[in-house]
């Protein structure tokens, strides 16, 4: 409890309190200069260090000192305001695009239940959604696998059923650090999902079907008209989302990007017959 007589004593009328050389409290006027011993003691103080560096750039260049380094430094900023104001115009402008993405994405959402404005087109769209799921993939490769009989075959079998497990894993890598929420209007209704598909992004949709296209382009679909059918199918895979409601338009874009780097990772790890016979003949 500040004493009344230390306010009396030093003449000074209101709010900061300070303690004054004699263990009392002391106050002084905010339009005041403190007292130098104050003045030395919040220099070695770390909060007052923190109070300081957290002024305004406008109000720390009004002062005696970092005039004197303005000046020095030929009238350029100090790197200290420099470093203050980049993140401010990145951040805008990343707040600006995610208040754009959150909009449009809300705005697509027109299949995400049944009397939203497109509901009717909702079972169309789970349709498209069970076709780029990781179950139907992962079981008709394993079957592809056990029915052929050449190692060309087997050969781009196993490594789809690696790539779809790479994916699996990295999707679920991703999405576990940025843990970012699905769309407010999105219902959790898709079925067979881990517990990181709660999180929205990347859209795992969207890279299984960017690496899948891919990787059928290269090895499997030859033929001209299936080829376009392959490229229409991953581009609706990745637009159910956002128009069911699953995703925000930058997760499915993300996702787009990320499964079609994912193939180049697929490539470079290609197990080739040799390798797959000396597992096969480790694992027997
Ligand atoms: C054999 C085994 C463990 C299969 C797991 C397959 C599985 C449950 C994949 C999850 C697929 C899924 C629901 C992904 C979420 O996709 P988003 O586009 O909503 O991110």
């Amino acid at each position: 409890m500040p004493s009344p007589k230390a306010k009396s004593s030093g003449g000074r009328s209101s709010s900061s309190p300070g303690v004054g050389g004699n263990g009392r409290y002391e106050f002084m006027s905010l339009n005041r200069r403190p007292p130098q011993h104050l003045l030395q003691r919040q220099g070695s103080d770390p909060t007052s260090t923190r109070l300081r560096a957290s002024e305004s750039p406008t109000r720390r260049r009004g002062s005696g000192s970092s005039n004197a380094s303005t000046s020095s430094t030929g009238g350029q900023l100090p790197e200290e305001d420099c470093m203050r104001l980049n993140p401010s115009i990145v951040g805008i402008t990343l707040s600006s695009l995610l208040a754009m993405d959150l909009w449009l994405s809300k705005r697509l959402g027109v299949c995400a239940c049944e009397d939203s404005s497109w509901g009717s087109m909702r079972p169309l769209m789970k349709l498209i959604e069970i076709s780029g799921h990781g179950i139907p993939w992962l079981a008709g490769t394993a079957y592809c696998l056990y029915k052929s009989d050449s190692t060309a075959g087997q050969e781009v079998m196993l490594n789809l059923l690696m790539a779809l497990v790479l994916d699996l894993i990295l999707v679920g890598v991703v999405k576990a650090v940025v843990r970012r929420r699905r769309p407010a209007h999105n219902r959790m209704d898709m079925f067979a999902t881990f517990s990181v598909d709660g999180y929205s992004f990347p859209s795992g949709h969207a890279t299984r079907a960017a690496m899948c296209a891919r990787f059928l382009l290269a090895h499997l679909v030859l033929a001209a008209p299936l080829r376009v059918l392959v490229l229409l199918w991953a581009v609706l895979v990745g637009f159910s989302r956002v128009l069911l409601g699953r995703h925000h338009v930058t997760d499915v874009a993300f996702g787009f990007g990320m499964g079609y780097c994912q193939y180049n990772l697929v490539e470079v790890l290609w197990m080739s017959p040799a390798i797959l016979h000396g597992l096969i003949r480790q694992l027997a």
